[in-house]
């Protein structure tokens, strides 16, 4: 598939210290790409050196299979952003704030009408923007970067500081925008379970370092859950299940198996039933994707 965004070896050194390093992004067309990482992993850093607002000590940033240093007018003029908070004129109107970057990117009035219906602000887009919610705030940022409807859409934790409902309607905007207009985004956050939601691939950055890039769908399925079977007679039980072929780890008080199907599971229950053996519990355990997240990124704490 091709390459929206490929950073090589991208690195950036405040002081003494990498904030970002080494990192290797792929972003392919048409995913949601979910840029994931605890606060100060580094993904605001990242995503200014994407757009060329910050430059990397080392490394290389190509999006469209081109050079940004040598082509950045070109690419900018495709890519449309919301880095930090949004930066708007509060005395004016949200409509008069779209005329602004209106003008400034030369792009026709239809254009406008759909960027504010899309976020749903159509019918509060005379409202002055200092009296608009945080939320209303942060939808008038996408649509102004959603304006010129760019081939790329950079998000920097757009849903910071809005309520589950908030979220929610961010969330439902960005999932459609791929498809509706085939654009390709990058999404950061610190929220595994926002991401989770909306991504179809996913990096997950933690000291400046990139632990994880791989689909959604892989992401989840390190979440296959264990098995755990109590007998009466653990020992004896592990010898006979490991003689068929299963292979268990023993546990204080249970035998532990990676995976088991269905089949897997009614065989080894009737071979010990068989044998004699009690079975006591059989029981299914899933890890979280919050866990598989703390246990990449190390952080045995809330982000
Ligand atoms: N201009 C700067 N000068 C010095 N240090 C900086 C600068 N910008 C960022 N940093 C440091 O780099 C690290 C990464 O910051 P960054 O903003 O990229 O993190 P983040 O993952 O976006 O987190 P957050 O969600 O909190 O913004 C932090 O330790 C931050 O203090």
């Amino acid at each position: 598939m091709n390459q929206i965004i490929s950073t090589h070896n991208l690195s950036k050194r405040y002081g003494n210290t990498y904030r970002v390093k080494d990192v290797n992004l792929a972003v392919c067309e048409g995913d949601i790409y979910g840029f994931l990482g605890p606060n100060g992993a580094g993904k605001s850093t990242t995503l200014k050196m994407i757009l060329g607002l910050t430059r990397p000590t080392d490394g290389e940033v190509r999006i469209f299979g081109k050079d940004l240093g040598a082509n950045r007018r070109l690419i900018l003029s495709e890519t449309g952003s919301l880095i930090e908070s949004p930066s708007y004129y509060g005395h004016l109107t949200g409509l008069e704030n779209m005329r602004v970057i209106q003008r400034l990117k030369d792009v026709p009035d239809k254009n406008v009408w759909e960027a504010l219906k899309i976020v749903r602000l159509e019918n509060q887009k005379d409202k002055k923007v200092e009296q608009y919610s945080l939320g209303m705030k942060q939808r008038l940022g996408i649509a102004m970067g959603l304006l010129s409807f760019p081939k790329l859409l950079i998000l920097d934790e757009p849903t910071n500081g809005l309520d589950p409902a908030g979220i929610g309607e961010i969330r439902e905007l960005i999932k459609s925008l791929p498809e509706r207009y085939e654009m390709t985004v990058l999404i950061s956050s610190h929220l595994l379970s926002e991401i989770e939601q909306m991504a179809t691939t996913v990096g997950i950055i933690n000291d400046g370092l990139l632990m994880y890039q791989g689909s959604m769908e892989d992401l989840k399925n390190k979440n296959r859950p264990t098995i755990s079977l109590k007998t009466q007679n653990n020992k004896l039980a592990y010898q006979l299940l490991f003689d068929k072929g299963f292979s268990p780890k023993e546990r204080e008080d249970a035998l532990v198996f990676e995976y088991l199907t269905n089949k897997q599971v009614a065989l080894a229950n009737k071979s010990l039933v068989e044998a004699n053996i009690d079975v006591l519990r059989i029981e299914e355990h899933k890890m979280n994707l919050e866990s598989i997240f703390l246990d990449i990124t190390g952080k045995g704490h809330s982000l």
